[in-house]
């Protein structure tokens, strides 16, 4: 069995510096209470508190993230071979390819469709246990998919898509922050809640409200499951108004306390489903301060390594023969290539699949194409502006922001009657003099068509809500960056799976279970009900598929159920 175990992991490892770059951060963990935020100390989790680092490992290469997703964010570590130039490689002409050949002796072959952490981590599994496995990508500069680092010259890394390791007591990732020893941060303190007119008071109860209603929308759709399915807005408001007990503030602001979850839930609470509604996750979130990049690197190396990762190849249709085999249709460079496989792993976002980017032949099943028109598809947006001074409340790691009632709209700044998460990276990321700013949908499609000099007139009043000394000027912006998921063809015009209203999610798990002997298998965040949305889901379920193809190839898993190994 030892041909089939994992190997490879350590040196890794020991890549993953993780230092933030350019010494602007101090990065501790926020777990010691000795510590303060700006020490510039920079702490790993490797390391033991108060030791400073051995300096920045890294040669940062040039990012010009900006209205398109041009830039690369690997890592660029002094070692050979580099991943950049892996994925050089990863993208040369597949002419030179000879990927239609006979598979080796014995051995199955399998395709496995995008290089985001499900298709990373159902290749690994698949490559441990000895499977012919290559990956293909349509993004020809980069891997990771929807976990997406920034890298610029002398600034710490920044998250464009997921930053945070959700549930960390069941999210099995959470063990490579120490592996790799990854910069990170638990952003789990009390946050600040504002309103359009300031900082709301420590006995503000809308929030406790809104959880009420909640619980109360949970104890009815699981006692009574066919009660109809109803935007959750719409739900709360209904609920406060027939509510005896609460005071007229209470009524008013409740519903507005509810948009706080759009910022998780990535969809417009109007729109959303009471039914399914994903209120907060319990358990505690980890932000990761020193690049989430370090964990696609890991899994990503040992594969690009061994040629097992194509990029520039846009899959179109997958076919499947008389025989049971599988063709792919791809184009690289508006050249068409084919490949035959045993089996497929299809891993694309949601939003990739319910646009039918990919068609099947023969079709999927009925139930296919009905679940996917019962799950949604959301827009989580992030900009980060980062000023020459900090004009925010410092102490705290998070503001939310609660919008303008709708009976006291802000006809003049419309920024006001939405709702906004703001991550304080100045507690978060050690001492940043910057704000994330988190949107959703409808509003991040609308500002991710602005430009830059429209977001912050848009923004502007929310930033003299939330300064500390509104006498004085706002400071200067030095630079922002925008995200541009909306327009991203391979994120599939989006971010994440959502449910609105009239959705059933479990339709698609359904079809997934119907599906699990099937030679074309599904992986990623849409295809668990378990971390649904998140990186750890995502990672999850393409071990489930690999393992699903492996039963069918009679390998007898290994049992390995680690995660700090990379294939
Ligand atoms: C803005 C944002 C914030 C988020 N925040 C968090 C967070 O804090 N915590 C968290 O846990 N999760 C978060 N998430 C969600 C998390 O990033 C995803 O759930 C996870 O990364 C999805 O992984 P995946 O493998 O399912 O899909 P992806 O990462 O999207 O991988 C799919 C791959 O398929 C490729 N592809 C698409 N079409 C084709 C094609 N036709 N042919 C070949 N390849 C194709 C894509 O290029 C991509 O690389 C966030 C996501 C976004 C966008």
């Amino acid at each position: 069995m030892s041909d089939l175990m994992e190997s490879g992991g350590d040196d890794e490892g020991s890549e993953s510096n993780s230092s933030s770059g350019g010494g602007v951060s101090s990065n501790v963990n926020r777990s010691d209470k000795s510590q303060s935020y700006n020490d510039n100390v920079e702490r790993t989790a490797s390391q033991p508190m108060g030791v400073p680092s051995s300096g920045n490992k890294r040669s940062l290469s040039m990012s010009s993230y900006g209205s398109s997703y041009s830039n690369h964010h690997r890592n660029n570590i002094e070692m050979s071979p580099s991943i950049d130039e892996l994925c050089d490689t990863a993208a040369s002409s597949l002419s030179s390819l000879s990927l239609n050949g006979p598979p080796g002796p014995g051995a199955n072959r399998v395709i496995v469709i995008g290089a985001g952490i499900s298709g990373l981590r159902a290749a690994s599994v698949l490559k441990r246990h000895g499977v012919d496995v290559v990956i293909l990508e349509a993004r020809h500069d980069r891997i990771g998919g929807r976990m997406f680092t920034s890298r610029q010259p002398g600034k710490p890394p920044r998250e464009i898509g997921a930053a945070w390791m959700h549930e960390t007591v069941q999210n099995k990732l959470v063990s490579l922050i120490s592996k790799l020893g990854i910069n990170y941060y638990y952003d789990d303190g009390a946050p600040l809640y504002y309103t359009p007119w300031g900082p709301a008071s420590s006995q503000f109860k809308a929030k406790k409200v809104c959880e009420e209603w909640v619980d109360y929308a949970e104890w009815l759709y699981t006692t009574n499951p066919d009660t109809p399915d109803r935007p959750a807005q719409e739900f709360i408001r209904e609920y406060v108004r027939d509510h005896e007990l609460l005071s007229k503030e209470e009524r008013r602001w409740a519903p507005q306390a509810l948009r706080e979850v759009e910022l998780w839930i990535s969809i417009n609470s109007d729109i959303a489903s009471s039914k399914h509604l994903s209120y907060y996750v319990q358990e505690r979130n980890l932000y990761v301060t020193g690049g989430y990049d370090t964990i696609v690197n890991y899994y990503s190396k040992p594969l690009l390594r061994d040629g097992q990762i194509l990029l520039g190849v846009e899959v179109q249709d997958v076919n499947t023969e008389d025989d049971g085999k599988v063709t792919v249709s791809a184009i690289q460079n508006g050249q068409t290539f084919r490949f035959d496989a045993d089996a497929v792993i299809v891993t694309v976002p949601l939003g990739v699949l319910k646009e039918r980017m990919i068609s099947f032949t023969p079709p999927m099943p009925q139930t296919f194409d009905e679940a996917l028109d019962r799950y949604s598809y959301g827009a989580l947006g992030k900009i980060f502006f980062e000023f020459d001074d900090v004009f925010w409340p410092k102490e705290r790691d998070q503001i939310v922001f609660y919008p303008s009632p709708d009976d006291m709209l802000n006809k003049e700044h419309p920024v006001l009657n939405n709702a906004f998460v703001i991550n304080n990276l100045y507690v978060v990321a050690g001492g940043l003099k910057e704000l994330c700013i988190q949107t959703a949908d409808p509003l991040t499609r609308e500002l991710e068509a602005m430009t830059d000099e429209e977001i912050y007139s848009f923004f502007e009043p929310l930033f003299k809500v939330i300064r500390t000394e509104p006498y004085k000027d706002l400071p200067n912006l030095v630079s922002l960056e925008i995200t541009q998921w909306t327009k991203d063809k391979y994120a599939g015009f989006g971010t994440y799976s959502a449910a609105k209203v009239g959705d059933e999610p479990d339709l698609f798990m359904d079809f997934l279970d119907q599906n699990h002997d099937s030679r074309i298998q599904f992986a990623g965040e849409h295809c668990s009900m378990l971390g649904n949305g998140c990186v750890h889901g995502a990672f999850g379920s393409g071990e489930i598929a690999a393992k699903n193809l492996l039963s069918q190839f009679h390998i007898s898993y290994d049992g390995d159920n680690s995660v700090a190994s990379s294939p």
